[in-house]
C-alpha cells in the first residue's frame, strides 16, 4: 500500500510518497542458529519456525541448502521444512550458495509435490569485497556473481523467488572499511541477474547510521529503493539506530532475528542481528506498521523460549524490559 505523507518534522524537501507497511524478514532459524556450536535438534528448529509463523511473521528464513562441511548446524534443513506446517501466504526462503544447493531444493520440491510448498524462495549469496566471499564462498564476489547467475536463472525457471545479499557493507573483518560504490555495483548485479530484492549487510555490525545513510544514498542512484532491505547485526549496539536510519531513507524490508540471535561463522566478533523484538517495539509508536502485525508479547515469549534452548540469555532489550514488566505485575497481583 502506497500514501504520501508529508514529514513537516524533515522539512519541505522530505515530502515523500513512501509505502507506509514495514516487512520483517526473521532470519533467527538461519542467521540465528548457524553459528551455534551444539546440535539444535530438528523438532526445535521446526517449533521456532512454527510459532514464529503463528505469532504473524510473514517471512521465515527457515535454514540452508549450503556445505555441511562449511555449515554443520544447517545440514538438517531438508527435514526442517519438510515438517515445518506451512501457512498459505507465508514465505519460507532458503538460503543457496550454488547449482548442487538449489539441485538438493528442487529435487526435495520434486519429492513433496504439496501446496502450499516447502518453499517458494530461495537467497542467494555474496559479498562486497573478495576477502569476506573468499571466507564465505571460497571464491572471489566476481567469480561469485558468475556462479550464482545461473543458479538465479535455474531458480526462477522452477517458479522460486530469488533474494540476493550482500555481506560487508560497511566494514569487512578483512580489509577494512568497504567501497560504497563496490557495495551498489554488486547489488546491481544481483538485481540484473533477478532477485526481486537485495538485503544489505552490515555482517561484522559495526555500521553507524552515518554510514548505513551514505551507503544507502550511493547504493539508491542505482537500485530502487523498493528492491533494498537492511540487515544489520548488532555488535556495537547501533542496530536499531541503522534500522530507523534505513526507514528514514525509504527502506521498508528489514531482516531481524527473534531475541537477538546469530552471527556469521566467517565474520568473527559479529553478535546477532537486530533483534525482531526491539524492531516492533520501536515500530509501535512510528507511521509505519508492519505487515502481518505480528504479536510482539508473542515473540518475546519466543525469543525467551529459544534463548533458554540455546543456553543462553535472551539479548533482546525488549523482550528483557518486557519480561521484567510482566514478572513484576504478576509479584504486584493480589493474591486471591
Ligand atoms: C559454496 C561452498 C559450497 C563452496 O565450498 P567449496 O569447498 O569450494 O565447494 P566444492 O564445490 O569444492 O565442494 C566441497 C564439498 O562440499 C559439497 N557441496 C558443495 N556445495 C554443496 C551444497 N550446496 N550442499 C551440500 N554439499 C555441497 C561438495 O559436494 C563437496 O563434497 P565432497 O565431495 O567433499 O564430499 C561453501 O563455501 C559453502 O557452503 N559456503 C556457505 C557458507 C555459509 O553458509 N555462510 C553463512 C551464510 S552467509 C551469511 O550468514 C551472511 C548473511 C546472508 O546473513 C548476510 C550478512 O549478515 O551479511
Amino acid at each position: 500500500m502506497f500514501r504520501t505523507i508529508s514529514r513537516r518534522s524533515l522539512g519541505r524537501r522530505h515530502y515523500a510518497t513512501v509505502r507506509d507497511i514495514v516487512n520483517i524478514v526473521e532470519v533467527g532459524p538461519r542467521d540465528g542458529l548457524q553459528n551455534e556450536k551444539g546440535v539444535i535438534p530438528v523438532d526445535v528448529k521446526v517449533e521456532l519456525i512454527d510459532r514464529l509463523a503463528d505469532a504473524g511473521m510473514q517471512t521465515i528464513e527457515a535454514g540452508s541448502f549450503v556445505s555441511p562441511k562449511w555449515v554443520p548446524q544447517m545440514a538438517g534443513t531438508s527435514d526442517v521444512i519438510s515438517q515445518m506446517k506451512r501457512i498459505a501466504g507465508v514465505h519460507y526462503p532458503v538460503l543457496v550458495p550454488n547449482q548442487k544447493g538449489l539441485d538438493n531444493l528442487t529435487n526435495l520440491l520434486k519429492e513433496h509435490p504439496i501446496s502450499p510448498p516447502l518453499t517458494d524462495e530461495i537467497s542467494i549469496f555474496t559479498a562486497a569485497t573478495d576477502a569476506f566471499t573468499r571466507a564465505n564462498l571460497n571464491t572471489t564476489t566476481k567469480e561469485s556473481l558468475e556462479r550464482l547467475a545461473p543458479v538465479a536463472r535455474s531458480a526462477l525457471d522452477h517458479g522460486l523467488r530469488v533474494r540476493g545479499y550482500v555481506s560487508v557493507v560497511i566494514a569487512c573483518p578483512y580489509s577494512g572499511l568497504v567501497d560504497y560504490v563496490r557495495v551498489r555495483e554488486v547489488a546491481k548485479e544481483l538485481v540484473e541477474m533477478g532477485c526481486y530484492e537485495v538485503s544489505l549487510g552490515d555482517t561484522v555490525g559495526m555500521g553507524t547510521p552515518t554510514q548505513v545513510a551514505e551507503m544507502l544514498e550511493e547504493v539508491k542512484k542505482t537500485i530502487p529503493v523498493e528492491q533494498l532491505a537492511g540487515h544489520f547485526h548488532d555488535t556495537y549496539g547501533t542496530a536499531i539506530a541503522n534500522v530507523f536510519t534505513a526507514l528514514s531513507h525509504g527502506v521498508r524490508t528489514i531482516d531481524s532475528s527473534v531475541g537477538g540471535l546469530g552471527g556469521c561463522p566467517y565474520s568473527p566478533g559479529a553478535t546477532g542481528n537486530v533483534a525482531t523484538e526491539d524492531v516492533l517495539y520501536a515500530l509501535q509508536t512510528s507511521p509505519y506498521s508492519v505487515a502481518g502485525n505480528p504479536d510482539l508479547d508473542e515473540i518475546v515469549n519466543i525469543g525467551w523460549w529459544i534463548s533458554e534452548k540455546l543456553g543462553r540469555e535472551c539479548v533482546s532489550r525488549a523482550g528483557r524490559a518486557i519480561r521484567s514488566k510482566r514478572d513484576r505485575a504478576e509479584k504486584e497481583r493480589p493474591k486471591l
